[in-house]
This record gives C-alpha cells, sequence and structure tokens, in this order.
C-alpha cells in the first residue's frame, strides 16, 4: 500500500499526516506552539522551532513504514528571511503582524507611480513584501545579510530537500506578485530598493521539487526515496483537502484567522478590496476570499484568559447555555486589526451589563467571527456569485456550538470532510496525484466526497433572531470603524 505524508506549517501548530491511497489515517501527529509578541502588533515564530517540531514528528513515523511521496502546506503570507548557508537571519514575520502600515501605503503608492494595472495581487500589512521592506528600514544590518526570502511551508521543503523556491498559491499572497506576469512584479522591487534576485523561482503546487537530501534520510530512513512536491498555502491545501476544486461550494475555515472562498477557473478581482484572490494550488484556478485576521485565535486568546486549565469543550460548553445575540453583548472580534477595516481597527466589547458571564463573552466571540464572515458572503451575493453547499474545516470545527452559529447565520446546510486535518492531507493528496498513485485530481475528489457529513442545519426561529443581531452588530461596527478612522467611516 502506498503511503502519503502531509506537512502543515499552521499558526498554532505543526500537524502531520501519513495516509494510504484509501484515505486511512495511519500516524498523526500535532505539536503546538505560540507566536511570540515582542511589542504590540508584532508576531514572529522561529522558523528553526517549526523544523524541530516536523523533526520530531517524523520520528514517530513507524521504521518499517516508507513513504512514497510528501506534500507540504502551512500559514500564508509570512516573511522567513536566509543568509547564504540557509541559516534564518531573524525570527519570521508572520501573518497577524501589524507593524507594516507605512510600509503598505509606500508600496501602494509606488504601484500607482509605475501604473500597475488591476492585476496585482494582494497586498496587505503581515504579507512578505511589506515586513521585508520593514527589514530593510529598521534592521539594515541584518537586511544586508538576506540571500533569499521564502514563506513559511517553503523553509521546511528547503531543510528537507535543499531546494529554495515557492510556488504560486503563496508567492501570489506576499504583495510581490503579479497575476499579470504569473511572477514576481520586478519592476516595484527594483523601484523599491529590493533586489529581485533575493526572490525564488516559482512552481506549480503540483510539480517535483526533489527528494529528501541524504543526510535527512540518513535519520529519517521512512523518507528515502519518496517524492517532494512545491506543495501550496494552507488555504489551497484545505481546498483540495475538502475536495473544493470547482465553483459552488464555499469553504468556511477557521483556524487561527478565519476564511470564506470559492473557487473558480478565472480571476476575479474585487475592485473595493473587501475579498481578496488567491491563486489555487491547482493551476489556472482562483480561490475568491474574504480573510479574517481573527478566528479561532481569539478563542484561544479567552482561553488563555480563562487560565491554563481550561479545555476548549469547556468554553463550547459555556457559550451552548447562552442564548442567541448574547443577551445584548457584542464582541467585535477584531483583536488582531483585520484586513479591509480602518488601520487602528481593534476588538471591541459593546453592550456590558452585570448580566453578562463568561458564556456570554466566548458566545459573543463566536457569534462576531462569523458575522464578519456573513458580511464577506454577502459581498459574493452582491456580485452575483453564489454556493449550494457549505464545507468548514480547521480547528474550528471541533466546536459543536461554532458549526451551527455557522449554519444559522450564512442559512446554509453545514459539511464537514471527515478526515482529519485537512490542509495537511490536501498537500499529502496533492503528491499522491504528483507521484501518479492518483490518475487525477477527480479521483481523490470523489475519495473525499465520501467522507463529507452535514454537521448542522440552520433553524428557522434561529435564523430570524440572527438577522436581528447582525444588523445591530453592523451598526455597532459601522460606529467603531467610524471611530478608529478617526470619524470617517471606511
Ligand atoms: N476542541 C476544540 N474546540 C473548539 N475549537 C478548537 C478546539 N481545538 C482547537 N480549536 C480552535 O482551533 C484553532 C486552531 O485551528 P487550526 O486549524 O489548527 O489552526 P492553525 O492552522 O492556525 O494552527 C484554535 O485557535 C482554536 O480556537
Ligand atoms: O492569513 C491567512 C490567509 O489569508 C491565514 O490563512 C494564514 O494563512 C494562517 O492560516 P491559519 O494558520 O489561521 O489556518
Amino acid at each position: 500500500m502506498k503511503k502519503l505524508l502531509g506537512i502543515d506549517i499552521g499558526t498554532s501548530s505543526v500537524k502531520t499526516v501519513l495516509i494510504n491511497e484509501h484515505l486511512e489515517l495511519l500516524y498523526d501527529q500535532k505539536i503546538e506552539y505560540g507566536v511570540e509578541m515582542p511589542e504590540l502588533g508584532f508576531a514572529e515564530q522561529d522558523p528553526i522551532h517549526w523544523w524541530e517540531c516536523v523533526c520530531q514528528s517524523l520520528k514517530g513515523i513507524p521504521t518499517t513504514y516508507k513513504v512514497n511521496a510528501i506534500g507540504i502546506t502551512g500559514q500564508m503570507h509570512g516573511l522567513v528571511a536566509v543568509d547564504r548557508l540557509g541559516r534564518p537571519i531573524r525570527r519570521a514575520i508572520i501573518w497577524s503582524d501589524r507593524r507594516t502600515a507605512k510600509e503598505v501605503k509606500e508600496i501602494q503608492q509606488t504601484l500607482q507611480e509605475l501604473n500597475c494595472n488591476d492585476e496585482y495581487g494582494p497586498l496587505d500589512v503581515g504579507m512578505l513584501l511589506p515586513s521585508l521592506l520593514w527589514l530593510k528600514k529598521n534592521e539594515p544590518q541584518l537586511f544586508q545579510q538576506i540571500h533569499k526570502v521564502m514563506l513559511p511551508k517553503d523553509f521546511i521543503r528547503y531543510q528537507l530537500t535543499g531546494i529554495i523556491a515557492t510556488e504560486h498559491s503563496d508567492a501570489c499572497a506576499t504583495g510581490a506578485y503579479s497575476f499579470a506576469l504569473a511572477n514576481w512584479n520586478e519592476s516595484l522591487l527594483k523601484k523599491l530598493g529590493i533586489n529581485p534576485a533575493l526572490f525564488p523561482p516559482i512552481y506549480h503546487s503540483l510539480e517535483l521539487a526533489g527528494y529528501a537530501r541524504q543526510d535527512i534520510t540518513s535519520s529519517f530512513h521512512v523518507l528515502d526515496g519518496a517524492r517532494i512536491i512545491y506543495g501550496g498555502s494552507d488555504h489551497s491545501m484545505q481546498l483540495v483537502g475538502n475536495s473544493v476544486t470547482s465553483p459552488g461550494t464555499l469553504n468556511c475555515n477557521i483556524g487561527s484567522g478565519s476564511q470564506v472562498s470559492l473557487s473558480y477557473d478565472m480571476l476575479l478581482l474585487d475592485p473595493l478590496g473587501r475579498l481578496t484572490t488567491f491563486c489555487h494550488a491547482i493551476p489556472g484556478m482562483y480561490n475568491f476570499v474574504g480573510t479574517s485576521l481573527n478566528g479561532g485565535i481569539v478563542l484561544q486568546w479567552i482561553r488563555n484568559l480563562a487560565g491554563d486549565k481550561v479545555t476548549f469543550e469547556e468554553l463550547d460548553q459555556l457559550a451552548a447555555d447562552i442564548p442567541i445575540g448574547s443577551d445584548g453583548l457584542t464582541f467585535l472580534p477584531y483583536i488582531n486589526g483585520e484586513r479591509g477595516a480602518p488601520d487602528k481597527t481593534k476588538g471591541v466589547v459593546h453592550g456590558l451589563t452585570f448580566h453578562h458571564t463568561k458564556g456570554h463573552f466566548i458566545r459573543g466571540a463566536m457569534e462576531g467571527m462569523i458575522y464578519f464572515l456573513r458580511e464577506r458572503i454577502e459581498v459574493f451575493k452582491e456580485i452575483g456569485l453564489s454556493f449550494h453547499k457549505v464545507i468548514t474545516s480547521g480547528g474550528g470545527t471541533k466546536s459543536p456550538v461554532l458549526l451551527q452559529i455557522q449554519a444559522d447565520i450564512f442559512q446554509a446546510d453545514i459539511y464537514v470532510c471527515e478526515v482529519k486535518e485537512q490542509g495537511a492531507v490536501g498537500a499529502a493528496l496533492m503528491a499522491g496525484v504528483e507521484a501518479k498513485i492518483f490518475p487525477s485530481l477527480a479521483v481523490i475528489n470523489k475519495l473525499l466526497e465520501e467522507k463529507i457529513v452535514r454537521v448542522a442545519q440552520p433553524n428557522n426561529l434561529s435564523i430570524e433572531k440572527y438577522n436581528e443581531s447582525f444588523k445591530e452588530f453592523k451598526t455597532i461596527q459601522n460606529y467603531y470603524f467610524s471611530t478608529f478612522n478617526g470619524g470617517d467611516v471606511k
């Protein structure tokens, strides 16, 4: 039986899965870590620590196994910079970092001066290019040492194979990519005073990158001869692992961040910037995405405040006892700031009374998170994009309360793919396609479809209550956005 390994460098943990060609799970491992926040708005992680966690999880694979193919995926947007010897010059600046508002403005201005057309990839704080520009200005000695930059999962592939490269689903979301060129925007980089040679070549997710280096296989014999593909962003691989490879199915992922997305075989761009466009891992396909910087990370923060011993299951139980609308407590969950919101946006808890309990905070946060995604879904509808099914994924699927809130607020049946860790599984399956273990993506979609089950259905009474509560949420949100924007609603 063939064996496929998927590795996902998440924001809260590294997830490793080993499956066979029947999608049976042979081994899985999750190793958790935190995010370093040395200053308010900073978010960093150590790439070497990611790699150590990967090695630790590889050690657990039974030594009698032989892995045939490997796919790697991970958190998007972040900056990993290495020197000539391939050593990270500092910690990675990851997607949830907020320090680069000035650099984003400078890049936007440069794009205008260059007359770059609309087919320029997404740009926001936390993305690789503004972080690199920040480094150039604020840590010039380190900047001088940079030989290459890459995305988080690319660093792990580099450790395994010695090959420095990236692929389109991650490259497109760095702020340095042009959809029109399907490549780095070299004229932008030059104008910003950044040498384009720092940027690695871009391949397709499904292409063979190479094989594990000998010094790696001498420690991990199970990897000997395994074909390693370029892999893809966590977003695109979650879609593959949920069989979302054609229009009509909405994926809602609640990991540390959260996203709703639809996949199309054409490039769609929202001129108002409420939706973001990413390349899919499947060549020629694009994902049209409503992204939030605030997903499970907010629940994790609440759990940390509640104390070390509190579990997510306990948080869920407390939220389950609270009525829809959280008795007038409105939680704007923008603790991390927010994409498409004013620069100074922060989290808000509005409407507090002595009647409110811990459970109200938790349910309020869950409702706020899903209201934000519903706003993005309304943008899909406004521009005429429809869907008939919602598949949800990420750590948030472990919460029955969150699943029911999605059904009631999205007004749709909610489905979950029963394979564990769909991002890592998606990467493993793509590697299986490259290795010809599966004849096509259509075959893996068929296998996955058998594992997709309905987990929540909307309730008519709850829909009505949420419609009212959502209206109130938007009014309160507009008020605070206008305040964060110095009186100007953005
Ligand atoms: N048992 C659980 N119940 C509810 N939510 C959970 C549970 N376990 C994890 N989560 C949520 O899942 C999030 C992590 O999801 P995951 O998809 O692993 O994200 P990432 O890839 O960003 O590390 C956590 O921040 C937490 O909010
Ligand atoms: O910012 C985005 C997508 O635009 C996030 O998807 C990151 O890629 C992190 O993903 P998670 O670790 O939260 O799943």
